[in-house]
């Protein structure tokens, strides 16, 4: 006998976000219109033969890449060009990838598809959120399938794509780490079952559960956190944050896997890239496709409440973290601002994340 196995929805979409990152297509439906997506940038020659073996492939790109190749725009924050029978995956790679502009200026020119009737838009359109939400350029191929789910692929409706939210972390392990700022320290380890991220609490001494907490909530900053990078502030914010927390005795670190401002070092070094161009840092998010801030802070809300928190006393220059706690559920009894590590390198990041992010200077 066949005992199927039923796939939730938050497995389904934790299958798909994986399929994407290695290239495997996912079967995308809408209003019983289905159509295969694959991440253009981890798609393969190999991918490409076989998309095009089942019918004409678009290559689907945002609005703002699209304005750049110059192709037309039909579908409002989304552009959709056809790729050319000719073409090979580094064509594919390079319409994608702005920070290959320099190096393959010449791809065009574009057709693209018009605003047609129908699902199309809304398939590519999840297509994208689903490359982001796997920390992938927001770009993908896409080709109309019609019949059974091929063998092996996971099978989603768009709509799930379309609205994300943080997959519940729980409390795996914790164990004492003694901190050469605080012997009293220990570190705890967040994880969902449908995420492959790992969030990491710090928690110095022992603050007190009924009493707001000395609180921050730290972005991964590979750059700045572990090689010292003068591009940003991190680094000095992360152990100035931690010295405070032992100065006063207690308060809990939250340092969460959202490296980049939530689109992974791959994505942050592509906007590097683009600000070596003359770009500025939300400009350059911009032109990759992604907003100036995709990190979703209700994970550190999970996390704080899971630990036993309900107030706390946030270490931050970032209003929309406050802003974020609250709506979250969580009190925010102070705002404690955290200015240090300008530098000549930095000096006009923090500038435009005060003019463009509202930072408090
Ligand atoms: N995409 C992108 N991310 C960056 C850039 N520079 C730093 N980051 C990331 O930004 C995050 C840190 O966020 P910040 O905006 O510096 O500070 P904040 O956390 O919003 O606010 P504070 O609490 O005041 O520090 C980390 O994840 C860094 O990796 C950049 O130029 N582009
Ligand atoms: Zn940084």
């Amino acid at each position: 006998m066949n005992h199927p196995i039923d796939l939730s929805n938050g497995e389904r979409l934790a299958r798909a976000r994986a399929d994407m990152r290695i290239g495997v297509p996912v079967l995308l439906s809408h209003e019983g219109q289905d159509a295969l997506a694959v991440a253009a940038e981890t798609a393969t020659a190999r991918r490409l033969q076989e998309l095009r073996a089942m019918g004409e492939v678009a290559l689907a790109i945002t609005a703002r890449r699209a304005e750049t190749l110059r192709a037309r725009v039909y579908d409002g924050d989304l552009g959709r060009v056809r790729v050319p029978s000719d073409a090979d995956v580094t064509w594919v790679h390079a319409t994608a990838d702005p920070a290959e502009d320099l190096a393959q200026p010449m791809k065009g020119p574009f057709s693209s598809l018009r605003g047609e009737e129908g699902p199309a838009p809304l398939l590519a359109r999840a297509a994208l959120r689903l490359a982001k939400s796997a920390r992938l350029l927001p770009a993908a191929l896409l080709v109309p399938h019609t019949g059974p789910v091929p063998e092996g692929l996971v099978r989603l409706p768009a709509s799930l794509a379309l609205d994300i939210h943080p997959a519940p972390l729980a409390e795996l392990v914790s164990a004492r780490v003694p901190l050469a700022v605080s012997q009293a320290g220990r570190v705890h380890v967040f994880r969902s079952p449908l995420d492959e991220a790992e969030h990491v609490a710090v928690e110095i001494g022992s603050p007190p559960r009924d009493r707001p907490v000395l609180a921050r909530l730290h972005s991964a900053c590979f750059t700045g956190d572990l090689l010292g990078s003068l591009k940003c502030d991190c680094g000095p914010q992360l152990h100035a944050a931690l010295a405070r927390m032992a100065e006063d005795g207690a308060g809990v670190l939250l340092y969460l896997d959202q490296e980049g401002r939530g689109i992974g070092l791959a994505n942050k070094m592509r906007a590097y890239s683009l600000q070596d161009q003359g770009f500025d840092t939300v400009e350059a998010n911009h032109r990759l496709g992604f907003e100036d801030d995709e990190r979703d802070f209700r994970v550190g809300a999970q996390m704080l409440r899971a630990l036993g928190f309900s107030a706390v006393r946030l270490l931050t220059n970032n209003p929309r973290k406050v802003a974020r706690m609250e709506e979250a559920g969580l009190r925010v009894t102070e705002r404690v601002p955290l200015q240090v590590g300008l530098n000549d390198h930095n000096a006009a990041y923090l500038a435009t994340k005060a003019a463009k992010s509202g930072h408090l200077l």
